[in-house]
């Protein structure tokens, strides 16, 4: 029998995750992503060891730009590295600062949604058929921490899975970092040391050095417990997956903007978890990730689809915009500017493309229409003579007033909105119609009394926005 050696045990687990989650098949060509640190260094090693396995490696490396000369030198050190095992190296430098700020996102994102970019485009160029990740049994119970305080579902619970869809390995997921770190000190590697692994004003840090060596006074085994909920979770993941697609396909289809939309009649009758996961998984597809949007925001969303209110409109992070429309919920992104700038001028009925999209449309009617009453919210009838042409259309500015229809003096527009609870982004947006100085519609929404039919009309015409991105009762 081998002696147990720090070696050997490391090897051993390894093997037996790569064999129980099936995650190299001979001759695979692997991307392995080394930072440079303790453990990365040690899973090339360890890769390199698995000669069974006959694999082309291949050293991936991305420069974050984030410590200047030390960011530097991990880039060389990793090359170093690389031609140690005589492997092949891709590495790339991104500003990773300057995409955080031009993407709005946290440091820590914004370095893990560049890595995996570049992990993309690397394993593309030396057709790889899987990325390996060093991530250990410590940093799963770590992450299992951080999302429990930041109050994940499920899914953010069930943390990582030593296979992440088809590309992604973790073949040292179920080892230790003493394990590792005996390893590391049996073979004698080297490798570099981020400074920034022990500032505890990170709360990854933080949990690594404070609050788990705490929590190992209270249960010694806390790291393989919550190791266990996180696998245990990932289990429930994948049943709850398959009922969520299953749902998603019944009620969302696309309409032809392209826009997601749920069918609420159908929504409401599912359980509030199902709902929920409904809204990510429509999320994740329009926007690739769920990155910035939080529990809140689905709950928002969930009001928004049970709400009596049958038109609404909700932002989320990442120009996402979610709108209710009676039985309809649609989510769509990169919205349409909702800005209207400068004027319009409209000198007779047409279509008149607006500034911030959708489409002014003004046609004639015949006075027996227009007396037959108004067309709706979303129609508005005009008398041709109360509101001649031409008539200028802009967005809303500080002090405009109008006399609302059925209601006696005139109104801020500004409150008329809040008392409408027009979302604040939209107001903007939304189109006024001034004849002769006077404001006679909020296109949409209301209109004057200075523009109604009645019955000395002779000419009117229906005025309504199609296309328009968003509306609000
Ligand atoms: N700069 C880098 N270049 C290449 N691979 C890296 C780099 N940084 C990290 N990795 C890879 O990611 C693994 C996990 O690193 P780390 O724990 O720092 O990331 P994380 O942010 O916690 O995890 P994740 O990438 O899943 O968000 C490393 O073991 C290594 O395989």
């Amino acid at each position: 029998m081998a002696p147990f050696t720090a070696e050997a045990n490391v090897l051993g687990v390894v093997r037996n995750t790569v064999r129980e989650y099936g995650l190299l098949q001979s001759g695979d060509t692997v991307l392995v992503a080394v930072s440079g640190g303790m453990d990365s260094v040690v899973l090339l090693d360890v890769l390199s060891r698995l000669t069974e396995f006959n694999l082309r490696l291949i050293v991936a490396h991305l420069n974050h730009c984030l410590r200047g000369e030390d960011s530097a030198g991990d880039e060389r050190f990793v090359a170093d590295l690389a031609a140690v095992y005589g492997v092949p190296v891709v590495s790339e430098a991104i500003d990773v600062r300057e995409l955080c700020r031009r993407e709005r996102l946290s440091l820590e994102d914004g370095a893990r949604k560049a890595r995996y970019a570049f992990y993309g485009r690397a394993a593309s160029r030396y057709g790889a058929s899987v990325v390996a990740l060093g991530h250990h049994a410590d940093d799963q119970a770590e992450t299992v921490l951080m999302r429990l305080l930041r109050g994940s579902g499920t899914a953010g619970l069930a943390a990582m899975n030593p296979r992440r869809g088809e590309s992604y390995i973790r073949p040292l997921l179920q080892l230790r970092r003493a394990e590792i770190a005996a390893y590391f000190s049996a073979t004698g590697l080297r490798c570099r040391t981020d400074a920034s692994n022990a500032d505890v004003t990170f709360l990854r840090n933080r949990i690594r050095h404070e609050v788990i060596p705490y929590l190992s006074h209270l249960n010694p085994s806390v790291v393989g417990r919550l190791t266990t909920t996180a696998r245990l979770l990932a289990a429930d993941e994948e049943i709850l997956c398959a009922v969520t697609e299953d749902a998603f396909q019944r009620l969302s289809k696309r309409d032809d903007l392209n826009r997601l939309v749920l069918d609420l009649g159908g929504l409401r009758r599912e359980k509030v978890g199902l709902r929920y996961r409904v809204y990510r998984r429509a999320i994740s597809l329009l926007k690739g990730d769920l990155t910035r949007v939080a529990a809140c925001h689905i709950q928002q969303i969930d009001q928004l689809a049970l709400a009596g209110k049958p038109n609404a409109l909700f932002f989320l992070p990442g120009r996402l915009a979610v709108v209710r429309e009676y039985d309809r919920l649609t989510f769509s992104v990169d919205v349409p500017d909702l800005h209207f700038p400068g004027e319009l001028v409209v000198a007779g009925p047409g279509d008149f493309s607006l500034p911030g999209g959708g489409v002014l449309r003004v046609a004639s009617v015949a006075p027996s229409v227009a007396l037959a009453g108004d067309g709706g919210r979303q129609r508005a009838i005009v008398d041709l003579a109360a509101a001649p042409f031409p008539w200028c259309v802009r967005g809303v500015r500080p002090g405009d007033r109008f006399r609302p229809s059925g209601m006696s003096g005139s109104k801020k527009v500004k409150d008329y909105f809040i008392d409408e609870k027009v979302p604040v982004a939209l107001r903007s947006a939304i189109p006024l119609i001034f004849s002769e100085g006077k404001l006679i519609l909020i296109c949409g929404y209301r209109l004057s009394n200075d523009a109604l039919v009645g019955v000395h009309t002779h000419a009117a015409v229906a005025v309504e926005v199609c296309g328009q991105p968003a509306k609000s009762p």
